[in-house]
């Protein structure tokens, strides 16, 4: 069986050699892979020999625990149990709950208020990173890290901090906190909501100063008011919700949001020009992207109802902060509760913040102690998991794959990156892949199989050998378009057993020359072709010939002209120079024609073996494959 975790999909699992280290990794065998048993234990820590990646991230992270190895040995410091543990740096105030699931797993530093520049410093130290919405996540740190960090946690919903590019093109997976706050944040929203409307904060502040301005604090109601809701997700759903409870008439942009849920609650939903020139109040509850930012701008707030007011606990940055002091000095917006700012926290003389009709909180959205612990605990896991190697539920930037999907497939990944890596090595050297087309043919329906696991371990298999980067699920397919590859997938419905969600898998490169050119179509194509066997990746094609060998160990194929004694002669070869023979297939367009002989081998013959293999007066090529 090869011994290839289907968890390596993502990150080769690195983990604890503590006691309680296995809290995880027990969850994820039960929940993510159920049925799936990797050849690797869950509990073992990786090791080099046993790392079925050899990428530049294993290597950073083995050279740095090696290198402490070392040096903590000679020094007669040796402590094994830190050393094994992977690092996770937390840059931000986390709740208890999670730093304690945080460091069952791994060494955790708690460095807060670090300088852009103190964070690129130790990022090259650390596997993971978990940040809340005060640290910028750049390309920089990224750089920085030097392949080391590998899981990025967002304590919390926005990632408008973490450069989300820069993350999937160093093959870091980015994962965030997203239903823990939800509520923290609708909550906040109602209260800035009814503090404003009945001026709370402003009135707080004038008794404070020891005045009793009753006439002065007149505010407006709420009930029969219409709200409208921008961006009806989880946080903007549940003020709606609540929101109706106060008798307000709720109405919501979101072009993206299922009509139904927003029916479920009563809600209509409007188009965006009908939100902002009806409503009484604006609730903004959408992400911070290209699209949304500045979407509220001297344009909008000019269409708007005289006298609206508007509540903020999404995103500064979604509000032309200038042209919002315009408005509310125009009494356009009446005024305003803001939690969040463009620069948090905003310069101390913002005019915004200053401005009397405004009522600010310092981005308290998220922060009840709820929340927090919830929020620590989300994220905690999901990093953890991260580092397992598991796919999360909760991940960014990369594809979601559902557990079952995962399971059912997880020895086709295995077969995938083989044939990748097989295929990649018949490939004369100087030919350039343009192209590389993936055929799945299995007896499902096209759309009932999800083949971006599949493409991505190919991917793997063809671009790992030949590049010091790691590649996974986060940045596969980013890499093979950085290559200038295009990878085409095809899927051909056969007449086989649906209970396989795969039979075969072809993986065909266009437009090069072969080592090997007995593995060419007559359409000039390198083809393979493979399927899974009992659990086991079996080769059963090459160009046109059928094989049937499992891949595993290497690989020698030979062209020759099918006679009686070949199987005996190179055997005996490889015999004399004590390289063991797992198994041998010879695949043939007809008896006495053309054949191709596969023979598994334990060792890798040394290069007078092949030349003695070569020197076969009925053998007219041979490759020999590393797999
Ligand atoms: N202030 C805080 O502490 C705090 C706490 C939690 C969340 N937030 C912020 O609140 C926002 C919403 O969080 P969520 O958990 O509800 O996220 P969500 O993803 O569940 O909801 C966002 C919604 O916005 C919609 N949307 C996207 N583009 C839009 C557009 N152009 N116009 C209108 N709608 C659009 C999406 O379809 C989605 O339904 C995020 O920006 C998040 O960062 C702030
Ligand atoms: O997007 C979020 O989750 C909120 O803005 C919370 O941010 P915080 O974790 O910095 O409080």
């Amino acid at each position: 069986m090869a011994t290839i975790s289907a968890k390596s999909i993502l990150f080769p699992k690195i983990s604890s050699s503590s006691s309680n280290s296995n809290v995880s990794s027990n969850r994820s065998s039960s929940s993510f892979l159920p049925s799936f048993k990797p050849t690797i234990s869950l509990k073992a820590s990786y090791s080099k020999s046993r790392s079925p990646l050899p990428c530049s991230a294993i290597k950073n992270g083995l050279d740095t625990v090696e290198a402490k190895e070392k040096s903590a040995s000679s020094s007669g410091t040796k402590d094994a149990t830190k050393e094994t543990k992977p690092t996770i740096l937390v840059s931000e105030k986390l709740g208890e709950a999670g730093i304690k699931v945080l460091e069952s797993f791994a060494n955790v530093d708690c460095s807060y208020n670090l300088t852009p520049e103190e964070l690129c410093k130790k990022i090259s130290n650390v596997d993971a990173l978990i940040v809340r919405s005060g640290t910028k996540v750049s390309r920089q740190v990224f750089e920085a890290s030097k392949g080391r960090l590998k899981v990025v946690g967002r304590a919390g919903v926005g990632i408008d901090n973490v450069d989300l590019q820069a993350a999937t093109e160093f093959g870091c997976l980015v994962v965030n906190a997203p239903t823990a706050n939800t509520v923290a944040a609708a909550e906040h929203g109602i209260a800035l909501l009814s503090s404003m409307a009945r001026n709370v904060a402003q009135s707080d502040a004038s008794m404070k100063a020891g005045k009793w301005e009753r006439n002065k604090y007149v505010g407006v109601s709420l009930v029969g008011k219409t709200l409208a809701i921008m961006g009806f997700g989880k946080v903007g759903s549940e003020v709606a919700r609540r929101a109706k409870g106060l008798g307000m008439h709720i109405i919501a942009h979101d072009p993206y949001a299922p009509a139904d849920r927003a029916r479920a609650l009563g809600v209509e939903l409007v188009s965006f020009e009908k939100a902002i020139t009806t409503a009484d109040f604006i609730s903004l509850h959408m992400p911070l992207t290209p699209t949304t930012s500045k979407v509220f701008n001297d344009e909008t707030f000019g269409k708007m109802k005289k006298g609206v007011r508007i509540i903020n606990v999404a995103r500064g940055g979604v509000i032309d902060e200038d042209a919002l002091v315009r408005a509310l000095d125009s009494g356009v917006v009446a005024q305003a509760a803001l939690d969040v700012f463009t620069v948090e926290p905003p310069p101390q003389d913002s005019k915004l913040v200053q401005h009397a009709n405004v009522t600010v909180t310092p981005h308290l959205g998220a922060s009840t102690k709820e929340a927090q612990e919830g929020v620590a605990i989300e994220i905690a896991e999901a990093v953890v998991g991260a580092l397992n190697g598991e796919l999360s539920a909760t991940a960014v930037n990369a594809p979601m794959v559902p557990a079952e999907v995962l399971s059912e497939l997880a020895p086709y990944v295995v077969l995938a990156e083989k044939l990748g890596k097989l295929a990649v090595q018949l490939v004369a050297g100087g030919s350039g892949i343009k192209s590389v087309k993936v055929v799945y043919k299995s007896a499902r329906d096209r759309d009932d199989l999800d083949t971006r696991l599949l493409r991505a371990m190919i991917i793997k298999g063809i671009f790992e050998p030949i590049s010091s980067n790691f590649i996974n699920l986060v940045n596969a397919d980013y890499t093979a378009k950085e290559k200038g590859v295009r990878i085409s997938e095809e899927r051909i419905v056969v007449d086989s057993s649906p209970e396989f969600p795969v039979d075969t898998v072809q993986v065909r490169i266009a437009n090069v020359e072969s080592k090997f050119a007995s593995a060419m179509l007559d359409n000039g194509e390198i083809c393979i072709e493979g399927k899974v066997k009992g659990g086991v990746p079996h080769l059963t094609c090459v160009g046109s010939f059928s094989v049937d060998v499992s891949i595993e160990g290497s690989l020698i194929l030979c062209k020759q002209v099918d006679q009686p004694g070949m199987i005996g002669r190179v055997g005996s070869i490889l015999g004399q120079r004590n390289v063991n023979v797992s198994f041998m297939s010879v695949g043939r367009i007809g008896v006495r024609k053309q054949a191709i002989m596969a023979i598994g081998v334990d060792e890798e013959p040394d290069k007078d073996t092949l030349k003695q293999i070569g020197d076969v007066p009925a053998i007219e090529e041979f490759v020999f494959l590393d797999l």
